[in-house]
């Protein structure tokens, strides 16, 4: 099965329309204040708007007001839902929209349970725990904490970027691979060539 790539974290219209066209199955925009790339409204509608037919669009919360969360839904075409706090199964559930439920990865967390849990979640995005910051930390978590057989898909996130991206396909064989900072120039500036190298790598290793 092909690995599916998503970068997350954009927020300017032309660097994910270069990621789009560079042939990513989906693009993150990241609603949480805090966060370097945190995007408003308009500037999510500005980059959704502006991009090619076929591309997934992955709107990222983090322990957010269920109404500010329906306020974006009602203005940015959003595909997908990525949950990156600690938000329970029936608060990712009150949507009606598929969603994608991060775990942030260390020793003792059991990925079975999780998956039992979240049942309604289209899959699990595993990042490293990082203490103090929710996600977009840059760092790698040990990838032998990830059973070989999980109920649902698994999206590999934390740490990516080209240089452990083949790796990371040929020891964990996940779904999908997610990533930020491995990308960027600058937090929320994504860079051209490593976008270019990042899908360039995950597409040589579906071919072989
Ligand atoms: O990107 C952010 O700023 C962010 C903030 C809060 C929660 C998650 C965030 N990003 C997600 O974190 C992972 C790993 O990112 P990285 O490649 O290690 O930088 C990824 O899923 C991002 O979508």
């Amino acid at each position: 099965m092909r690995t599916r790539v998503k970068i997350c974290g954009f927020t300017r219209v032309n660097d994910a329309v270069r990621a789009a066209h560079l042939g990513v199955d989906a693009i993150g925009l990241v609603f949480y204040p805090p966060s370097p790339r945190n995007v408003d409204i308009d500037q999510a509608l500005a980059i959704v708007e502006a991009l090619p037919p076929f591309t997934s669009v992955i709107g990222l919360f983090v322990d957010e007001q269920e109404a500010r969360i329906r306020e974006v839904l009602s203005r940015v075409p959003i595909d997908c839902l990525q949950f990156h706090g600690d938000e329970t199964p029936d608060a990712c559930e009150l949507y009606n929209k598929p969603y994608i439920k991060a775990i942030r990865m260390r020793e003792g967390v059991d990925i079975a349970d999780l998956a039992n849990r979240y049942s309604g979640a289209a899959g699990l995005l595993l990042d490293a725990y990082h203490p103090g910051v929710k996600g977009g930390s840059g760092n790698r978590f040990d990838w032998d904490l990830i059973p070989q057989d999980c109920a649902k898909p698994i999206i590999l996130a934390g740490g990516l970027e080209p240089g452990n991206v083949r790796q990371a396909m040929e020891s964990v064989g996940p779904y999908a691979l997610d990533v930020s900072s491995g990308v960027e120039s600058e937090k929320g500036i994504k860079d051209a060539g490593k976008m270019a190298a990042f899908v360039r790598i995950i597409n040589e290793g579906n071919r072989s």
